[in-house]
């Protein structure tokens, strides 16, 4: 039965749980998914700090120096980051501080070095304006008790920074779902062997993987198989612990369009068996055991817009991530598109900031549904919806970015 793209999310999403967590250490936390909120377990900064190389003073002492009147304060103790400072500032005093030591107590202002004249055991301020803001407060980033990440969170560069600063030499992220590619088709061969007239070399796999890998998965590649049922029923048994199966290839009408035929040997009641999109339309989908079957189309850029807006979701979603889909933005087309029709269409393209500063779409026209091209110049998907008319350069489009 032909769904919509949404009914298909929906059914399938439906029958999609969350992957277990995991503590791995953060240094290998890259690109996980954060399994647990984080509240800060300390103040930041946790002290009063110095944002400065300068003195640390009493604002009141210098609030009125200028150049022609500076006022002169005995230098008392000297304290660098890392560091203590022994001696309290009191009035008439200043104590040398340098960028991120803790402020000294007494102190409510740092005056910075080049407002001021060091002589010897005296220092004159020049300057005081600005001086009392010159100091990080206890807690002026993230307050002790406060949640700063929560779950779902991809952890990048900031999230990892963020989890050093408060201690955490572990994290509790969501194990990867494993997932399963396998190419059938008997004219696809690996990429390892020799290539004969008539076959061709796997590309979906390496492709998918590479998907999977992106979307949070953890690739397992089965290889490939003719179009024999048993054996593919055979390859697809082998592996344990997979979360999420995808294959490739026979999802049509042909006569050796096996997936039907799969789904009823391996007694699973599809979700659905093709989408109203195009390219990508052969799409089979269903429960085997505790994880969901997915037969892509062999055509590799059907299978990869398939994969993209239908599989990436669902994998987002068993990832553990909090947001599933794309970001989107509205962009103009800078040349007509006049692949349109009765079927909503994605279309690879290549999106820049255009002479109006607004995102402007290249469609990846080098494409029949077969052809792998567009992808490699591709960092959007154009999402044209059913019943377009030719669309002329300037028209504006929903686009997924990535
Ligand atoms: N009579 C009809 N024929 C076709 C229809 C149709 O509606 N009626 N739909 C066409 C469309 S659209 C598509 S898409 C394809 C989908 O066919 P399948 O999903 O069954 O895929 P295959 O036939 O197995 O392969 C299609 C194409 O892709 C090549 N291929 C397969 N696997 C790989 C791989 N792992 N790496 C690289 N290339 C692969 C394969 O050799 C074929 O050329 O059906 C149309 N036909
Ligand atoms: O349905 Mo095919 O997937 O248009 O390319």
């Amino acid at each position: 039965m032909t769904v919509l793209l949404e009914q298909a999310g929906k059914l399938i999403m439906e029958k999609t749980g969350i992957m277990p967590e995991v503590r791995i250490p953060l240094a290998e936390s890259y690109g996980r998914i954060l399994a647990r909120d984080l509240a800060a377990a300390t103040d930041f900064p946790p002290f009063h700090r110095s944002p400065l190389d300068g003195y640390a003073v009493k604002f009141a002492d210098v609030c009125k120096a200028d150049s022609d009147r500076p006022v002169s304060l005995r230098v008392v103790d000297y304290v660098t980051a890392g560091n203590l400072s022994q001696v309290a500032v009191r009035p008439g005093t200043a104590v040398r501080i340098m960028t991120g030591a803790k402020i000294p107590a007494g102190a409510d202002a740092v005056i910075r070095l080049e407002d001021t004249l060091t002589e010897g055991k005296t220092v004159k301020i020049l300057t005081a304006s600005g001086a009392d803001q010159n100091i990080c407060r206890q807690g002026e980033e993230f307050r002790q008790g406060e949640t700063i990440l929560t779950k779902g969170a991809v952890l990048r560069d900031g999230a990892m920074g963020i989890l050093a600063m408060f201690g955490q030499a572990e994290v509790t992220v969501y194990q990867r779902p494993r997932v399963a590619i396998l190419a059938t088709g008997s004219e696809v061969i690996d990429v390892n062997d020799l290539l004969e007239t008539g076959k061709i070399h796997d590309s979906n796999s390496y492709m998918l993987a590479a998907k999977v890998r992106e979307a949070g998965g953890e690739p397992v590649l089965l290889g490939q198989v003719p179009d024999v049922l048993p054996e593919i029923v055979e390859r697809l048994r082998r592996p344990d612990g997979i979360d999420l199966y995808l294959t490739t290839g026979g999802a049509s009408v042909g006569d050796l369009d096996l997936m039907g035929q799969l789904f009823e040997r391996l007694d699973i009641q599809p979700l659905f068996t093709r989408l109203a999109i195009k390219p990508g339309m052969p799409v089979l989908a269903g429960c085997w055991g505790e994880s969901l079957l997915v037969a892509l189309s062999g055509n590799p850029a059907a299978a990869g817009v398939s994969f993209e807006v239908l599989v990436r979701p669902l994998l987002r979603k068993l990832a553990g991530a909090a947001c599933h889909e794309r970001g989107r933005a509205r962009v103009v087309l800078s040349q007509p598109l006049t692949k349109t029709g009765p079927v909503r269409r994605f279309v690879w393209a290549s999106c820049a900031p255009g002479p109006d500063g607004r995102l402007a779409a290249r469609p990846l026209l080098v494409q029949r549904n077969g052809m792998l091209a567009g992808l490699i110049l591709a960092n959007a998907l154009l999402d044209i919806p059913a019943g377009s008319p030719l669309l002329p350069a300037g028209t504006e489009i929903t686009a997924r970015l990535f």
